[in-house]
């Protein structure tokens, strides 16, 4: 099969006219796919609301006990049965869900070495099957940042690696294409300058841009999971603005391409 998997950050569906230009784009987009959203900047705002403050290190958030009921909430509940719910509308059938919801996703609790992440999971197993059965029947999973170790325990993880971990274990028995879809025009030299567009980059460029601070915060594990993506089989990977995702699909160059060595 050729899938495409698509990721939304949360600062795009945080936007309600911006969300809904997105998700009517997705129920139009060609072919086959998977649909992963974020939603961090939503979590933090209902977490600090409710007096559980935001707390990151390198873009990814250490989640206590509180953190986790906060994102499993806001994710797995609010944001991912509001998607849904839309897509239905819009005449994609779509099923929402965590790493749990049929076994989806496991991962284990990440060890503590420098930093304590608290309830975050690294990925051990997509269960492709499942994902092979629901696209089969033209079903789209709605993936949230929920996922969980098989003991009951359920874990928050980055929907950039969830859309990453998907697309790779997917890659091994089908043509995929992976599509980071946020708020930027791609990678920019000047994050608030769309003018200063990085259209191709590999891991020198990235390890340069590292150094010199051109790429930080979240852009730092989109740039990692994509090149995670790219190494492990995926044919192709993009990052951009939604509106341009059909421009990408048709291999026209309207964001960031990333490239291999
Ligand atoms: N060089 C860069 N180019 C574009 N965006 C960057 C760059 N460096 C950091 N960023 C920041 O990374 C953000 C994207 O990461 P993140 O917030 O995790 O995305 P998402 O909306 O997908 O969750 C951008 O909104 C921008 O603020
Ligand atoms: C462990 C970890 O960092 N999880 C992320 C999951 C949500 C996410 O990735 O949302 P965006 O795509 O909108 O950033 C978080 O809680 O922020």
């Amino acid at each position: 099969m050729d899938i495409s998997v698509i990721k939304i950050g949360g600062n795009v569906i945080d936007h309600k006219e911006n969300c809904t230009e997105f998700l009517k784009l997705f129920a139009h987009f060609p072919g086959v796919k998977v649909l992963v959203h974020g939603g961090g900047v939503m979590a933090s705002r209902i977490g600090s609301s409710l007096g559980i403050v935001p707390n990151m290190h390198n873009g990814r958030r250490i989640t206590d006990k509180e953190t986790l009921d906060v994102v499993t909430m806001v994710y797995a509940g609010l944001i991912n049965k509001n998607l849904v719910a839309e897509l239905q509308a819009y005449g994609q059938n779509s099923i929402g869900l965590t790493g749990a919801d049929g076994n989806a996703i496991t991962s284990r609790k990440r060890p503590i070495k420098d930093v304590d992440f608290g309830f975050v999971g690294d990925i051990e197993n997509v269960n492709t099957t499942l994902l092979e059965t629901l696209l089969g029947q033209n079903i789209a999973p709605v993936f949230s940042a929920i996922t969980h170790d098989g003991k009951g325990q359920l874990l928050n993880t980055n929907a950039d690696t969830i859309a990453s971990e998907i697309a790779t274990a997917l890659a091994k028995s089908h043509n995929v294409k992976l599509y980071f879809c946020f708020d930027k025009k791609g990678v920019l030299m000047d994050a608030d300058d769309p003018e200063t567009l990085v259209p191709l980059i590999n891991e020198d460029i990235f390890k340069a841009l590292l150094q010199d601070q051109v790429i930080h915060s979240g852009m730092i594990p989109k740039l990692e999971n994509a090149f995670n993506a790219l190494n492990k089989g995926v044919s192709n990977v993009w990052m951009g603005l939604p509106e341009n995702l059909l421009l990408a699909a048709k291999g026209e160059n309207a964001g960031t391409t990333i490239e291999s060595l």
